[in-house]
């Protein structure tokens, strides 16, 4: 007879083990002429934080936005906390989004809405209905987006506008707003790349500093290579559409990092069935 505590232990530990996210050759293509994403396998396992570096068309997007469905691969599988992203659709689709926060270069927030509601927009997937005003959204929401402003820093500006704050608060408002939902993978796609150097500090360093306490996945796409090495674990380097690179930061040398941005060709993407096209060293 089997052991009910070995099962039990067995299926915990297949759970530690188990990637949060598995790319299996997945390609993602812009209509007949653009591969944005070529063939891409990896896996990323639970609190990783993964640093993406690549060019301006890369693909470092792209992939981001398969991870939440916001794009559907062409071929391949991507896979998200067990879902099959590709196929999920409705329901599945709408619970994995709650499981994944995202954060924008630009903000994306409601400019002529209070810093607090804002925050608790970030709850609407879990909630029926539309809301309008902050007073529409249960009191429990409007505490738990206190706590995410406390967590970013922002707790004494609740009811300020948020096209008033600077930059850097603005993307901490956004962090909030992703946190609220209680994800368990945090997608960031270039965060800090409108900010100056300073916020831009600050904001990695909120990202690292709530990943850690939140023990969240953590995928961010960066253009400062000084930046990725000093925040991420893991550096994962696209070119073309093709990883080129995939390394625990503390194992990487400064070359594999230019051999990142070495000559591409001159549509960053690679053109589907053109190999001579394909970006090449
Ligand atoms: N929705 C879309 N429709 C058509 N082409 C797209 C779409 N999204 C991305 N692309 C193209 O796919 C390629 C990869 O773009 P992607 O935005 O993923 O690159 P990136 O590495 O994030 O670039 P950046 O650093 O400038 O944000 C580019 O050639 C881009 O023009």
């Amino acid at each position: 007879m089997k052991d009910p505590d070995h099962s039990r232990l067995g299926a915990s530990i297949d759970k530690i083990l188990r990637p949060t996210i598995r790319l299996e050759h997945a390609t993602k293509d812009f209509g007949p002429e653009l591969r944005a994403l070529d063939d891409v396998t990896l896996d990323v396992h639970p609190g990783e934080v993964v640093a993406l570096l690549g060019l301006s068309g890369s693909g470092k997007s792209t992939l981001l936005r398969l991870l939440d469905g916001l794009h559907v691969p062409t071929s391949g599988t991507v896979q998200v906390l067990g879902c099959d992203v590709g196929t999920a659709r409705g329901r599945e689709l709408r619970a994995l989004r709650r499981k994944v926060g995202f954060v924008f270069q630009q903000f994306h927030l409601v400019g002529n809405m209070s810093v607090l509601e804002n925050v608790c927009t970030g709850a609407l997937g879990a909630l029926r209905g539309p809301r309008f005003g902050l007073m529409t959204y249960p009191k429990s929401v409007r505490l738990a987006a206190m706590e995410q402003l406390d967590r970013v820093g922002l707790a004494d500006r609740p009811f300020q506008r948020a096209d008033t704050l600077s930059g850097g608060q603005q993307q901490r408002v956004a962090v909030a707003r992703a946190l609220i939902q209680k994800p368990r993978i945090l997608l960031a796609d270039e965060p800090v790349a409108s900010l100056d150097p300073e916020s831009s500090a600050q904001v990695m360093a909120l990202i690292s500093r709530v990943a850690a306490e939140d023990d969240l996945t953590v995928l961010c796409s960066l253009h400062q290579v000084d930046l990725a090495l000093s925040w991420g674990h893991r550096l994962i380097g696209l070119r073309g559409g093709t990883v080129v690179l995939d390394k625990p930061v503390s194992s990487i040398d400064r070359s594999e990092i230019m051999d990142i941005y070495s000559a591409v060709a001159p549509v960053a993407a690679v053109a589907v069935g053109r190999p001579a096209d394909r970006a090449v060293r």
